[in-house]
């Protein structure tokens, strides 16, 4: 089939060379024109493993290509997905300004029958404002459906080439078949369904996910009281198929592009039909106050934090990703520096995306684990990389001014701590905290 993808960010992007890895006739389109020039010389500007090799084939093989010119994008289509962005407006509702400015561009430049595909997360009846925006400015023929995306960044292409289902959303016959026969050579589980359950499947999903962290986050908490440890606790429930193991990970709160923005989206959309959405209003507040445990650990550990230096390792809200957008480490980096330390942070990618957010004097970029710790009061550990884990904790002790971790990701066992040197603070495994060089009773 011919497919318009509009938006070549995260979504836009790997949809676009997924579907043309799939054997479709893609075209991706974006309003930046720098980004387009990139894009057509094989230059990908995200980090997400593998897109970069599944990209250039497809290019080679000419099924994929990029191009700034919507209308004729549009023209060589028979489906159009908008996948541009809806950030959050500082109420905290979606900020539709973008999927509306395409809806009016693809209005303009209809001249025969297509398939109008949101993937972007919008709020439930965007998609018949679409219909409705389109139909004001064109007499041609054309569907709307919401087909919602539920890729993870860092693990995007592998969520798009083997979904858990596809969500299809749409009154007319016509569009189900055609987006039916798009998406089988994905998965059989295709759930069709009326547009405006569709979209609310979207933001229900990323609400009962994030449910689920700033819940396992709070049992952490009380763990850390009762002794008990969060991460058996877990495993405890995960085998219980109705609850399932996964997002069961206690940390430092969720971040990223969407968890904080849809979980205030949904909220601000139950507002408007006077519905107060009380569990979704505290899993939010959880997660902001999640963030805090790494200060108020540190603190116990430090005291004062004036005139402290602090290691960071991770910057990116989760790994394998450089993005650090609603990343936990903004506002914990942020209240270092309020606080009066001196902060030497170390990313394996995400550095330069990070420093558009906060760059000032106080914080140094490192460029390795070890150069951050070097001399530091205490190290907190922010991202899961893989390469923290395989740090020697006996060098890395003795680079530090003072052993002190606060591993706010649990990236370390209990045999790696208990040989060595670090007073140790994890997620809800308080067994592990270690007082004056010598473990607690509780181990
Ligand atoms: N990032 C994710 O992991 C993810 C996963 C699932 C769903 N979503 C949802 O998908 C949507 C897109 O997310 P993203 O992270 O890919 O967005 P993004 O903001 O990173 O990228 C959007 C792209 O759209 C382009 N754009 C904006 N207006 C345009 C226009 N008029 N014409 C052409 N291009 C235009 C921008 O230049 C940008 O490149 C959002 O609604 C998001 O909530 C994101
Ligand atoms: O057990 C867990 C799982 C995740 N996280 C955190 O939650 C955040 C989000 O993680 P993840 O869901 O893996 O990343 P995203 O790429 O943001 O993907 C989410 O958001 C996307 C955008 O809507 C959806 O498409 C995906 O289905 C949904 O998982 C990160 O900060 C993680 O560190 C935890 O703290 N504990």
């Amino acid at each position: 089939m011919n497919i318009a993808v509009i938006g070549t960010g995260y979504v836009g992007l790997v949809s676009g060379v997924c579907f043309s890895e799939i054997g479709n006739q893609v075209i991706c389109v974006d309003n930046n024109e720098e980004k387009v020039q990139m894009l057509n010389e094989g230059i990908v500007p995200i980090y997400e493993p593998g897109l970069k090799e599944l990209m250039t084939s497809n290019m080679q093989a000419g099924k994929l290509a990029f191009t700034s010119n919507i209308g004729e994008a549009i023209h060589q289509s028979d489906i159009v997905f908008i996948a541009v962005g809806t950030p959050s407006l500082p109420n905290g509702e979606a900020n539709l300004s973008y999927v509306e400015q395409v809806a009016y561009e693809i209005g303009t430049h209809l001249e025969s029958y297509k398939i109008i595909v949101t993937k972007s997360t919008v709020p439930v009846g965007t998609n018949d404002r679409i219909r409705d925006l389109i139909r004001n400015i064109s007499s041609q023929p054309f569907d709307v459906a919401s087909v919602p995306e539920f890729l993870r960044e860092g693990s995007a292409i592998k969520d798009t080439l083997n979904p858990d289902r596809i969500v299809i959303g749409t009154s007319s016959e016509r569009a189900i078949q055609t987006l039916k026969k798009l998406h089988r050579p994905l998965t059989s589980n295709l759930i069709i369904t009326d547009i405006r359950s569709a979209e609310m499947i979207k933001y229900a999903s990323n609400a009962f996910l994030a449910t689920k962290i700033s819940f396992i986050n709070e049992i952490s908490n009380i763990c850390e009281k009762v002794g008990a440890d969060v991460t058996r606790v877990a495993e405890g429930m995960g085998y219980d198929k109705r609850i399932g193991s996964a997002f069961l990970k206690a940390g430092i709160g969720y971040g990223g592009s969407c968890f904080p923005k849809d979980t205030q989206a949904l909220i601000q959309i139950a507002g408007m039909v006077d519905y107060d959405f009380r569990l979704l209003k505290s899993v939010v507040q959880v997660n902001q106050d999640q963030r805090m445990q790494v200060i108020y650990k540190l603190q116990e550990a430090l005291g004062s934090l004036a005139g402290k230096t602090i290691a960071i390792w991770g910057l990116a809200f989760k790994p394998d990703t450089d993005d650090v957008r609603d990343a936990p480490a903004i506002d914990i980096v942020q209240h270092l520096i309020d606080a009066g330390a001196t902060v030497k942070a170390y990313d394996p990618i995400a550095t330069d995306n990070f420093r558009k957010e906060i760059d000032i004097a106080s914080i140094s970029w490192e460029d390795s684990p070890l150069h951050a710790a070097q001399d530091a009061d205490a190290l907190c550990v922010l991202t899961e990389w893989k390469e923290f884990a395989q740090v020697d904790l006996t060098t890395l002790a003795q680079t530090m001014k003072e052993p002190v971790m606060i591993d706010g990701r649990n990236v370390y066992s209990a045999e790696q701590i208990q040989a060595s040197a670090f007073h140790y603070y994890s997620v809800g495994r308080p067994g592990l905290v270690k007082l004056e060089g010598k473990a607690t009773a509780i181990i």
